[in-house]
């Protein structure tokens, strides 16, 4: 498989709505790869699997040392490493990248393989595959739903890829996924495009609002945002998210 890295560190993404793992500890493992192109990504370095000829991972946990080995990975080397960063209080292994979920047979074998030792599943991801995620989903416990604001740029056929994401929530909730949906705002973001997100995500899931980092968007226009989405869904299915490990410095 084509990775990017391994680490371990704290959920720094997904607020206080319902089955964020917000603040619990995990290991990433970060997949290269991504069909999307959002221009405000952080991994957009690694969105072309090709370009990544090697993949970085922790020698010991917060240590900010790391060893490398090329891509693609050799399913054994990762499953050892996962296990050699397990400080005992692992919540879950998040699994992000790039989309993780476009590499679905890798994925599949090393989720059940985490199983297997004990750990629980949580996927990162942009849901644009709702047939790769039916796949993936009866090894998921938990799942990030990322829903494409028009001003992410992700794609040309935005209300294409809007519909494929609900679509995933669906087939996630159906499995009996824990899932949440979180979308990345900006100045730019329209309340008209807020309302219609928030129709589609009524009684499916809740809703993690993120600014886009670094942050352009004022207090003012978020909290119109958070006022829109929370009258349209309820007061318990809306809430803030903020990428704190990046305040915080740590991976
Ligand atoms: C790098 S993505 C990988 C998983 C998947 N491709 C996705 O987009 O959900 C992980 C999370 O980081 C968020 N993210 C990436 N860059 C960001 C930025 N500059 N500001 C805020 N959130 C960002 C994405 O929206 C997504 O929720
Ligand atoms: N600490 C921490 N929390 C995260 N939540 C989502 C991340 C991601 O890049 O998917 C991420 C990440 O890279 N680090
Ligand atoms: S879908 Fe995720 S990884 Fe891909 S470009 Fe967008 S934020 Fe980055
Ligand atoms: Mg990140």
């Amino acid at each position: 498989m084509f990775l990017v890295e391994i680490f371990n560190s704290w959920q720094g993404e997904g607020g206080s709505v319902e089955g964020s793992a917000f603040g619990r500890r995990q290991i990433f493992v970060r997949f290269a790869g991504c069909d999307l192109r959002c221009y405000w990504c952080d991994s957009r370095a690694y969105l072309l699997a090709s370009s990544v000829p090697k993949y970085r991972y922790e020698v010991k946990p917060f240590s900010g040392r790391f060893a490398y080995k090329p891509n693609p990975a050799k399913f054994d080397d990762v499953v050892d490493i996962v296990l050699k960063l397990d400080t005992g209080d692992i919540h879950s292994i998040s699994y992000t990248g790039g989309e993780p979920a476009l590499q679905t047979q890798n994925l599949l074998m090393l989720m059940e393989v985490m199983h297997d030792h004990g750990f629980r599943n949580f996927l990162e991801t942009n849901g644009s595959r709702p047939e790769r995620i039916e796949k993936i989903a009866p090894l998921t416990d938990y799942a990030s739903v990322d829903i494409k604001d028009e001003t992410s740029k992700a794609t040309e056929n935005w209300v294409d890829l809007v519909l494929k994401e609900i679509e995933s929530i669906r087939i996630l909730k159906k499995a009996g996924v824990k899932t949440y949906a979180k979308l990345v705002v900006t100045k730019d973001t329209k309340i008209e495009h807020v309302k219609w997100y928030a129709e589609l995500l009524k009684g499916l899931a809740p809703l993690a609002i993120q600014p886009k980092e670094p942050i352009d968007i004022s207090q003012v226009q978020l909290m119109d945002i958070y006022n829109v989405a929370t009258k349209i869904m309820g007061r318990e299915n809306v809430g803030l998210s903020f990428q704190v490990h990046k305040y915080l410095n740590v991976l």
